[in-house]
């Protein structure tokens, strides 16, 4: 398989680039086993596959929660290494990442959730503060919901506070995990639309990992489709995924419940669990 991406953006470094990188929680079993991969700067690259397959844990190595086994993860070309705590302070200044459950402060205000970067990682003034709140609000379309409550808002539009949280120090990489998670439909487009929006307008680079393979084909640049132990099964546009005739990746793309990708846990033969093997 040719290096990820298979269509090179441009001259430029990937923002992210994880080389032959390998990673268990536990000596006994390794979740991603020599993965490499390039992140293009300035892409949306979704990162699609079933539970378990290492989606949230490549994420972690990228926000140095985590350090490789074996192996080597750039951010900009500058390896991350997790016992280098200056250096992560740092890297994590320019990493805005979008949890699963929004992991917002359910006793403050819209505003205050999305203040809280800001005063944690800059001294600007109260007036500066208001204003690029305000702005990051405006660009989610909750300028007006600034005075609310987490509880006081529906669960599409605490995605949204969440975002506006995640973009608020202008990071260079936005990680998503599973931003379509628990919304309805129209929550999921209007999340979307802004997921590559916002790519489009700061010029940042972002990653989303999801189930959703429908939305991450309409806004990703480049799809990468993972397996169990971090295989790629393939990689490449939404388009080219899409005409894949890759068994795996047909399966895949089109959720067919049965393919090379069992329904089934392997199991003994039926009739011996049921006594009526002869
Ligand atoms: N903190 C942890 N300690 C030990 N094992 C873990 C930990 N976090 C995840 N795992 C295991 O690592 C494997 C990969 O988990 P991970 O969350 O990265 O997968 P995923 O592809 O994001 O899954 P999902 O799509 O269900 O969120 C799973 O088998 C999981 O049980």
């Amino acid at each position: 398989m040719p290096p990820f991406p298979s269509q090179t953006p441009g001259p430029e470094e990937p923002l992210i680039e994880l080389r032959d990188v390998s990673f268990g929680y536990d000596a006994s079993r390794l979740i991603l086993s020599n993965l490499s991969l390039k992140f293009p700067r300035g892409k949306v690259t979704a990162i699609l596959g079933g539970s378990g397959c290492g989606k949230t844990t490549l994420m972690r190595l990228i926000g140095g929660v985590h350090a490789a086994n074996s192996g080597s993860a750039l951010f900009d070309g500058e390896l991350i290494n997790v016992r280098d705590k200056a250096q992560l302070f740092r890297l994590r200044r320019r990493l805005g990442m979008l949890f699963q459950f929004g992991a917002l402060f359910t006793d403050l205000s819209v505003f205050e959730n999305v203040a809280f970067p800001l005063r944690e990682h800059t001294r600007l003034a109260e007036p500066m503060i208001r204003d690029l709140v305000l702005m990051k609000l405006n660009a989610v379309g909750l300028r007006g919901a600034a005075g609310l409550k987490i509880s006081e808002v529906s669960g599409g539009m605490a995605r949204r506070v969440a975002l506006a949280r995640a973009i608020v120090l202008d990071p260079d990489l936005i990680m998503y995990d599973e931003p379509f998670a628990g919304l309805d439909l129209i929550s999921m487009g209007v999340t979307a639309k802004l997921i590559r929006t916002l790519n489009d307008v700061t010029g940042c680079t972002s990653l989303v990992v999801s189930h959703d393979v429908p939305e991450c084909m309409a806004i990703s640049d480049y799809v990468v489709l993972l397996a169990t132990g971090g295989r790629i099964v393939a990689h490449g546009t939404p388009a080219e995924l899409m005409a894949s005739t890759d068994p795996e990746t047909r399966q895949f793309v089109r959720g067919e419940p049965d393919g090379p990708v069992k329904f089934h846990y392997p199991a003994p033969d039926i009739a011996v669990d049921f006594g009526s093997a002869a």
